[in-house]
Parts: C-alpha cells; sequence; structure tokens
C-alpha cells in the first residue's frame, strides 16, 4: 500500500525511498541473499517477542543516554556502515555523518563510501549548530562528543588495509568495525541481474595508487553466458582477503591502536573466540540478510552471544531495527546499542541529513515512548536503559497453520 500523507513511520520512509530511488539502487539497498529468509527473518522474529507492561507507574522521565566504548551517546542507536551511500542522495556519506554527528549518536563508515573516510570526518567535525534549522531537540548537545567508527573490509593486499587503518586514525575514527562475515559475497539476485555504480561515483578511499580498487559494479559479463556473479561479488572475490582467520585480529591489533569490534558474529563460540582475541566489542549481524541465507535472525541469537560474552566485551547488534519497540527488545536481551542500516539509507534518500535526522528522531522518540508505555515491576517506571531487563519480555507462541 502506498503511503499517503507525513511520513510518521520507518516503513512510510521506505516506500517513499524506493519511489525517488533509480531502480539499481533501490535493488542494491533492498536485497537480501538467495530467497531472503534471514532478511525477513531478522524482522519477524522481533514480532514474535511481547512486551509485558507494567502500569501505574511515574513514566514521567526517561532517560535513554549511554555509552559505547567508554563514550557518551544520545540513545542507543546508530548507523551500521553501508556501502555507496551517494547513490541514495548527492551528500551521501557526509550527510549521514553530519545526522548522526548533531544528534550525538554514532555512526560507522563503510570502507566502501563513495566519500573519503577524510572528508566524511571534516563534514561531521564541523556540524554548524544552525546548518538546518531545527526544534531545539535536535541541536547538537555541546555535553556529547561525536562517536565516528570505521567499518574495515580486509584486502588480500595487506599494505592497502593497513593504509586504510592508519588513515582512519589519522582521521580521528575512534574505533574499528572488522566485517567478518563477508569473506566472499553472497549471492543477491537482483545485483547480479545488473548493478553498476554510477559512471560520477566512485569507491573515494582508493586513490590511483591502488589501482584496480576504486571502480565497482560493472555487469559482470562471462562471453555469451548470462552473468552468474554480479560485478560486486567478482569484485569481492579479486580483492576481499577469503584467509581472514582470528590470527588476523591478532595482527590487526599489532598495527592499530584503536579498539577492534567484530561486525558479524551469530554464536556464542565465535563470540568466545572473538573476547579471547582481544576485542572490545560484538556486533550481532547477519549483515542485514545480504550474506548467508538461512542464518538466524539477529534479535534471536543475542541471548546466546551476550551469554557467551558475559561483560568482557560490549555486544551490539544489527539488523531488522524498524520500531522503537526493536530497540528496547535488543536493550532487553543484553545489546549495549543497536545500528540501523537501510533506514539511514530510505533517510537520505527521502531529504539527505535532515531525512536521516528524521529516521533517528522517530526511532529516539518511539523508544522513549516504548520506555514509558512498558513501566517497570518498582515503584518508578522504565527511567534508563539500565531499567530495561528480559524479565519485561515474553515469547508468543508459534501457532501452527495446520
Ligand atoms: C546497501 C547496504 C550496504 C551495506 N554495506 C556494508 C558495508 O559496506 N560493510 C558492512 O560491514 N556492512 C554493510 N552492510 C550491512 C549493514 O552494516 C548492516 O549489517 C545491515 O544493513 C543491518 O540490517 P538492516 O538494514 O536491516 O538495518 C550493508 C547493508 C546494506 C543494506
Ligand atoms: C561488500 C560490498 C558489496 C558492500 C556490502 O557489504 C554490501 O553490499 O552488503
Amino acid at each position: 500500500m502506498a503511503a499517503t500523507g507525513t511520513p510518521v513511520s520507518l516503513s512510510d520512509f521506505e516506500k517513499l525511498a524506493e519511489a525517488r530511488l533509480s531502480r539499481n539502487a533501490w535493488d542494491y539497498y533492498a536485497s537480501g541473499a538467495d530467497d531472503m529468509l534471514t532478511l525477513r527473518a531478522n524482522q519477524r522474529a522481533f514480532s514474535r517477542i511481547r512486551i509485558k507492561p507494567r502500569v501505574l507507574r511515574d513514566v514521567s522521565a526517561v532517560d535513554v543516554r549511554t555509552n559505547v566504548l567508554g563514550q557518551a551517546i544520545a540513545s542507543p542507536i546508530g548507523a551500521a556502515p553501508s556501502a555507496m551511500q551517494r547513490m541514495a542522495h548527492p551528500d551521501g556519506e557526509e550527510a549521514s555523518a553530519r545526522a548522526c554527528a548533531s544528534m550525538r549518536l554514532p555512526m560507522i563508515l563503510s570502507s566502501w563510501s563513495t566519500t573519503s573516510l577524510e572528508d566524511v570526518a571534516k563534514a561531521a567535525a564541523n556540524v554548524p549548530k544552525d546548518s538546518v534549522p531545527a526544534p531545539a531537540q535536535f541541536q547538537v548537545r555541546p555535553d556529547i562528543k561525536p562517536v565516528r567508527w570505521f567499518q574495515l573490509y580486509v584486502y588480500k593486499d595487506r599494505a592497502v588495509t593497513r593504509r586504510l587503518v592508519e588513515r582512519a586514525a589519522a582521521a580521528g575514527y575512534t574505533a574499528l568495525a572488522v566485517t567478518v562475515d563477508t569473506p566472499l559475497l553472497g549471492r543477491r539476485h537482483a545485483d547480479i541481474r545488473q548493478f553498476k555504480l554510477p559512471s560520477y561515483l566512485r569507491l573515494a578511499n582508493f586513490d590511483d595508487a591502488d589501482s584496480g580498487k576504486q571502480n565497482v559494479g560493472t555487469p559482470h559479463t562471462s562471453s555469451a553466458e548470462e552473468p552468474r556473479d554480479s560485478g560486486l561479488a567478482v569484485y569481492v572475490a579479486e580483492q576481499i582477503d577469503p584467509t581472514l582467520s582470528w590470527n588476523d585480529i591478532a595482527w590487526l591489533r599489532s598495527i592499530t591502536h584503536l579498539p577492534i569490534i567484530v561486525k558479524g558474529v551469530l554464536t556464542a563460540e565465535d563470540a568466545d573466540l572473538a573476547v579471547k582475541a582481544g576485542v572490545s566489542g560484538v556486533i550481532v549481524s547477519n549483515h542485514g540478510g545480504r550474506q548467508l541465507d538461512g542464518v538466524a535472525a539477529t534479535i534471536e541469537a543475542l541471548p546466546e552471544v551476550v551469554e557467551a560474552v558475559a561483560g568482557r566485551a560490549e555486544v551490539y547488534l544489527d539488523g531488522g531495527i524498524r520500531r522503537g519497540s526493536d530497540i528496547f527488545k535488543a536493550i532487553a536481551l543484553g545489546a549495549r546499542s543497536v545500528f540501523i542500516g537501510r533506514p539511514i539509507l530510505w533517510g537520505l534518500a527521502y531529504n539527505g541529513e535532515v531525512g536521516v535526522r528524521t529516521i533517528l528522531r522517530l526511532l529516539e522518540d518511539e523508544l522513549k515512548l516504548c520506555m514509558a508505555l512498558a513501566g517497570k515491576s518498582f515503584d518508578i517506571g522504565c527511567q534508563t536503559l539500565e531499567d530495561i531487563t528480559p524479565g519485561m519480555l515474553s515469547y508468543a507462541a508459534v501457532v501452527s497453520r495446520l
């Protein structure tokens, strides 16, 4: 059903983004791998979790501030790394970074950004208070500094990888999120049929010295045969290191002082290995259902990861967050904060920086309302994120249709 009138939910922005974007960009952003079972599961799994509300508590004050890796953030919501944001809006990653910085929410910049990591850092460092006329609650909160992390794809060419890491540190990124679920690219059917990075865009973190690493997405054709892989998958197979192993986390730790987070963990076993490898954080993620189809929804995987990590590192979650109540559920099950991927792109497509702020603000407001309406089992309502506990959730029975 088409959205009518003022958009009021993330799904309204999704429809508006689809209407505005080219088919090429929309398909790339929206796709999951194969049958997209995991993509759908990410959202559905949230809908099977119920909230047990308590009533007649004083819920007049709700505070959603928290911190990640010791840095304060305004609420437990951030932008997940997503590649090639300038296909969504000419200001691309700079707009996302400004939106996040102005709201004091964390952003993870993709290695595959269409704006260089230095330019993104500069854009976010100078968020003029009135760059966009905004109501008070949108304006810079001077007590909190922006949090910006860099997402790392480990290239076979370790000199290229090292250069990226050094540049990220020099530009002021405060952590590396190493993506570990993409040794090869998942099969996204629309991209195999056709994906092309528009010719005026490039992977801006790679300069001429990295020749071959800045042009991506030309449709792959193998003579007279139908394409069997997208240009993206061919690029990943050529450039990204499929031999990556836990030893390389030790190597990364040896070349940088930045804290390391692994992005793409779904099991207790890997969570434990991650902690033993010395990471500071783990992102429970299935890459938005774009890698291995058939893996668990992230909210299903979260409890075992939280249990295995046992407080030795921070645990975050992404995948399928579309409501403030989804964030509430993730926090209840032990996530320190969540990240959103596609909704940032919908905000960008809708209205650049302002659109991203609108998306983030909507989720923040929904989370606050959810906390207030959920109440709590003591005298006062759910006032802070620490008050959100697993006991506030229950699980819907799976109803068989047979
Ligand atoms: C268009 C798109 C591009 C992405 N690019 C990257 C990337 O460059 N690096 C990465 O680690 N994850 C990437 N991701 C995965 C996201 O960081 C995140 O895990 C996922 O989008 C979360 O699911 P959600 O879209 O349902 O919020 C991408 C996701 C999308 C949708
Ligand atoms: C590896 C690139 C294709 C970027 C990415 O992570 C994605 O599209 O999911």
